[in-house]
């Protein structure tokens, strides 16, 4: 903001004046646009009322249009109402187009200038001015006002620059506030033109949109880009949604930023494919808040879900962070053979009954354990879902029993004995004794009693056998006593649904029509077992499936989480976003083998974000210093802007303490949570956002402490907390802490590093080794 204000100050006045009356000219197209949209809102409410006064007329057929009329009045009320902050933001003036024909939104089509456009003394006339917003206005003879920023005719809005400039003479990105448009800045894309629009050469104001939205100070929450869109980000928004789209790109590149507009790109698109819901997977919670007012901002909520990666299974929450090697045993490919067979194994509790016996025809029944155990194994075989096969296990039970009671061959008429079966099993079935047993014997398992039984380490141990290690069996066992979830047990709670499967319920009654009663039409209709094709479609309708998934962060989802949303957009088309080089998972063969099984066959159109638009110079290169070990060879995005603010580098304070061992000397203590404090306080005096402060994992707790009373700007942060954030300025606290943390310490440190849009303070803890100069050995060249 304050270099913002300093460089209007430092404008001349002819300069000035010039900007005044371009703001002026905007300011006369807003207020027309503002007058066609308080019609179009008078029309809504008319809308409304008219389909209120339909209700009266009573027939279904009114009832149904007057719902219709009342929805769709309503969206557009909602929508006018919403947008009406901001919502104009941009304009292009173009040279006459090649072909002459015009679009659906009424500008001209063609991208190309016409041959001529441009006269040999490098003169040109501007032939189409559009101006472009959150939403198409048109006015009343059908022309366009505001062409919405996802249409056709505003790609060049985004995809012209000074190489590629297409029929863009100048593009100008317009800032307002509520009525009142504030002020404009223009990029030309063909300098070398002297460009006329009504008989006047055209002025450019400003230098660029990019910049100054760069500049600005930070808050908690994320901002759309949507009027400083770059051009390589445009391919991606816009890339056509059949199949995969997949995009990496370093740190700040925006694919974060991208991802959430391509989602409201694709909903403009195609509204009705997409009526099956848009999902976003993002890795934290910290990001779905501070990413979840971009779509609003862009019009778009209903149908868009951003949910964390700890969030996917309704009904469970992560609270939990498990241990770097817990959380490379739970999220590796291993995990799955151990669960199928603790699945299994959880149908015989520890105190599961070992026998059974009922009292039946008169007669006193009984099945000893052994025998209970091979019919429970003749029941399992095969591999389909567990809680599938109850009704197969109790059917084996009832065969059994009718052998054990002799009476299989006492009738030679086969309809006989069919009679006296079928009421030999209903006086079984309804024992209490036989009940309970089934009951207790073969529990109808839920993920969460599975995921309860492999908290216990001896059976654990039984069914990881030779697929974990001792240590791991004991380590993932004591994760699982604790209370809570954490992240990588969602998907195993994921996975254990899909190893169960949802047990058939049985129907509900089907409610008798009184006339059906009086015909006796209920006894033609027994109430029916629920049909394979039944249980399709009810399966297919309790399972939760996008028509499109993005996944943000792609590079940190592990085996189990890709298994886990793969599930949720088996048909869907996909946007895959994300960047090796800050992954947190360990083995990234692995995770791209179950990456690449979760998106199946579909082809994919690949993309490279290459420009990072939020650290400065200075940062993108200490970082890339990490980056050159983290992985060796790979090419760091181009910083779009620098600061001239160096790193700063801190040493902890050092503080002898004299205790009563004269033996050793006085201890030192290093302060490292008083530096810190003292580092953060001095950066709030020097931004005017908010300030992180990014500690290794198991000093998060501490970290808060370091910097209660500091205000609300400032937030300490876990390693793996700060993934996808931003602050103005970031304390990153000893370096080698978070380097050592896993074995993806380098990577996470990476991320940790690329955080700030204007200043970075590191600060040495005991492991870091600094030189003279405070800088530590990981960041030294
Ligand atoms: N075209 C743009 N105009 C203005 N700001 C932009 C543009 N592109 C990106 N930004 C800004 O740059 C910052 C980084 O964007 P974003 O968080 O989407 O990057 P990212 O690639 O997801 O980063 P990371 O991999 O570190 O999570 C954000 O503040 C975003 O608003």
């Amino acid at each position: 903001m304050a270099a913002q204000a300093q460089q209007e100050t430092a404008l001349d006045p002819a300069r000035d004046s010039v900007r005044d009356r371009e703001i002026g000219v905007e300011q006369e197209h807003l207020d027309r646009v503002y007058r066609r949209l308080e019609e179009k809102i008078h029309e809504a409410e008319f809308l409304m009322h008219d389909a209120a006064q339909r209700g009266h007329v009573g027939t279904p057929g009114a009832l149904a249009e007057r719902d219709a009329q009342v929805f769709r009045a309503g969206v557009h009320l909602n929508r006018l109402n919403n947008e009406f902050e901001d919502f104009l933001f941009g304009r292009i003036d173009l040279l006459p187009g090649k072909d002459g024909k015009k679009g659906p939104d009424g500008a001209y089509t063609a991208v190309e200038p016409a041959e001529g456009a441009v006269r040999p003394d490098n003169t040109a006339d501007i032939a189409e001015t559009l101006h472009i917003g959150r939403i198409g206005v048109l006015d009343e003879e059908y022309a366009p006002l505001v062409i919405d920023w996802r249409a056709p005719a505003a790609a060049p809005f985004y995809r012209s620059t000074p190489v590629d400039p297409g029929r863009v003479v100048r593009r100008r990105v317009i800032r307002s506030k509520g009525r009142r448009v504030l002020g404009v800045e223009d990029d030309l894309m063909r300098p070398e033109l002297t460009a006329f629009l009504d008989g006047h050469a055209l002025p450019v104001i400003g230098d660029g949109a990019l910049m100054a939205a760069l500049g600005q100070a930070r808050s908690h929450t994320m901002r759309d880009i949507v009027a400083s869109i770059q051009a390589e980000q445009d391919l991606v928004i816009r890339a056509p949604a059949a199949s995969v789209t997949y995009v990496e790109g370093g740190p700040g590149t925006g694919k974060t930023a991208v991802a959430l507009h391509r989602a409201a790109y694709l909903l403009y698109q195609d509204r009705r494919r997409y009526a099956g819901g848009i999902l976003i997977v993002s890795p934290t919670p910290l990001l779905v808040a501070y990413t979840e007012g971009v779509l609003p901002s862009l019009g778009e909520e209903g149908q868009v879900a951003i949910r964390a990666i700890g969030s996917l299974v309704d009904g469970a929450e992560a609270t939990l962070y498990d241990s770097p090697s817990v959380a490379r045993a739970k999220g590796s490919y291993r995990m799955l053979k151990v669960l199928r067979k603790a699945a299994r194994g959880a149908l015989e509790p520890n105190d599961s009954p070992q026998r059974l016996r009922v009292v039946t025809f008169g007669r006193r029944l009984e099945l000893q354990a052994e025998e209970l155990g091979h019919i429970r194994r003749t029941a399992l075989g095969g591999t389909a879902p567990v809680n599938l096969l109850r009704p197969r296990a109790r059917k084996l039970l009832l065969d059994a029993l009718w052998e054990r009671s002799g009476a299989a061959g006492r009738h030679a008429d086969p309809e006989l004995a069919a009679e006296l079966r079928s009421s030999f099993d209903e006086d079984v079935t309804s024992e209490d004794d036989f009940i309970a047993f089934l009951d207790a014997w073969w529990p109808e398992l839920t993920p969460r009693t599975v995921l309860a039984a492999m908290a216990d380490e001896r059976r654990l141990g039984r069914w990881a056998r030779r697929i974990l290690n001792p240590g791991e069996v004991r380590k993932v066992a004591r994760s699982l006593r604790r209370d809570g979830h954490s992240v990588h047990d969602i998907a195993l709670l994921d996975e254990l649904q899909a190893i169960l499967g949802v047990p058939a319920r049985p129907r509900k009654k089907r409610e008798l029509d009184p006339l059906d009663q009086l015909t006796g039409l209920e006894e033609l209709m027994p109430v029916r077992e629920e049909t394979q094709r039944e249980r399709a479609e009810r399966l297919a309708q309790e399972r939760v499936e996008y028509a499109h998934v993005i996944v943000d962060e792609a590079q940190d989802l592990t085996p189990m989480q890709w298994r886990m949303v793969g599930r949720r957009g088996r048909h869907a088309t996909w946007t895959v976003v994300g960047d090796p080089a800050q992954s947190s998972w360990s083995d990234p063969d692995e995770a791209a083998e179950a990456r690449d099984e979760a998106l199946g066959t579909r082809p994919r159109r690949r993309f490279r974000l290459t420009v990072n638009y939020r650290n400065p110079a200075e940062i993108a290169e200490l970082a890339s210093k990490v980056l050159a070990l983290a992985m060796p060879g790979s090419a760091s995005p181009t910083a779009v802007r620098s600061t001239g603010v160096e790193p700063r580098f801190v040493t902890t304070h050092k503080e002898h303490v004299v205790t009563a061992d004269a033996e050793h000397g006085p201890e030192v203590r290093e302060d490292l949570g008083r530096t810190v404090r003292e580092e953060a306080a001095r950066l709030l005096e020097r931004v005017d956002g908010t300030v992180g402060v990014v500690v290794a994992m198991n000093r998060r707790e501490e970290a808060r402490r370091w910097l209660a009373g500091l205000g609300d700007r400032v937030v300490a942060l876990g390693s793996l907390e700060a993934k996808g954030l931003e602050y103005d300025a970031t304390v990153v606290v000893s370096p080698a802490e978070i380097a050592d943390e896993s074995p993806a310490g380098l990577r996470v440190l990476y991320v940790a590093l690329t955080r700030a849009t204007q200043q970075l303070t590191i600060v040495s803890g005991a492991r870091d080794e600094p030189d003279a100069a405070g800088v530590p050995d990981l960041l030294r060249d």
